[in-house]
């Protein structure tokens, strides 16, 4: 379980997160939702501590995660997953490598520095990538494939790091609609199947809708809503972006869950 509370950043006197309080039970899928310039990503930020709160805590599972320090930290940042708007793939190096990156954490130091890796690790990361159908692209230069191959290259990334959370940083906000869909699919699979909690910073409303099971929405770094996203009704969509519900459009339901799999057992 993950609990904020209380959580407050304020970068230079202004204030960009506003005593949030959340509390998000192990396989949420949470789609953090608002104007930009909410605080949406600050948010997400503090929770694996890209960025520090100037007041309040994050626990996971009772452990106060905004305390942690050295080799401590680096296993939390190990169990809570980024994807960001930008892929942050390194480009010149071929899909398999990146992949291979999120295994780093499981790694002895000596092998990390030397990329030793082993065939459990290939394996890993090659059924991560068969998993989001692009195993054939593994030997391309990441910089080669197109936005919404790059996304699930990271997100296959994200998934091998064996993460008990991923933080999704606008992850379809340079994307088409189709490949957009696909990168939600792929995060929706991740959590459907391996119970991996999500926290999903979106833009579009009709996708968090689509799917998202809870909705959280910030104004000027204050949480003004918390529900299903059946909950959010006209009068709760005008106060986050001064529209009616309705013009974001909708999205059918998502779909059902499944219990969790074994993860990434290789193909
Ligand atoms: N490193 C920083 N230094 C100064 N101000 C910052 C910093 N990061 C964020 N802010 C400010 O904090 C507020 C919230 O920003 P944040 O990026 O969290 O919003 P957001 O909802 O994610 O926006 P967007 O949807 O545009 O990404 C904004 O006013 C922003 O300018």
């Amino acid at each position: 379980m993950l609990i904020i509370e209380g959580l407050t950043r304020r970068y230079n006197g202004r204030i960009a997160v506003d005593d949030v309080c959340l509390e998000v039970p192990r396989g949420s899928f949470v789609g953090v939702i608002g104007r930009s310039g909410a605080g949406k990503s600050t948010l997400l930020r503090m929770v694996n501590r890209l960025a520090d709160p100037s007041a309040g805590r994050v626990l996971w599972d009772g452990r106060d995660v905004t305390r942690l320090r050295g080799r401590e930290l680096r296993d939390w940042r190990g169990r809570c997953a980024m994807v960001f708007q930008g892929f942050n793939l390194s480009g010149r190096l071929d899909v398999l490598t990146n992949v291979l990156m999120g295994r780093l954490n499981h790694v002895s130091t000596p092998r990390a520095l030397l990329r030793l890796w082993s065939a459990e690790d290939r394996a890993i990361a090659l059924s991560a990538l068969e998993r989001f159908d692009i195993a054939e692209l593994a030997s391309q230069r990441a910089e080669s494939l197109s936005g919404g191959q790059q996304q699930r290259v990271a997100i296959a990334r994200a998934l091998v790091q064996e993460p008990d959370i991923i933080l999704a940083d606008e992850p379809i906000a340079s994307l088409d609609p189709r490949n957009t869909r696909i990168v939600m699919d792929a995060l929706a699979r991740i959590n459907r199947d391996f119970g991996i909690t999500v926290l999903c910073n979106l833009h579009a409303l009709d996708i968090a809708r689509g799917y998202c099971d809870r909705l959280v929405g910030l104004s000027a770094g204050r949480l003004v809503f918390d529900g299903p996203p059946g909950e959010l009704d006209a009068e709760a969509a005008r106060k986050l972006y001064g529209l009616e519900g309705g013009a974001a459009g909708g999205a059918g339901p998502r779909p059902e869950r499944a219990s969790p799999a074994p993860l990434l057992l290789p193909n």
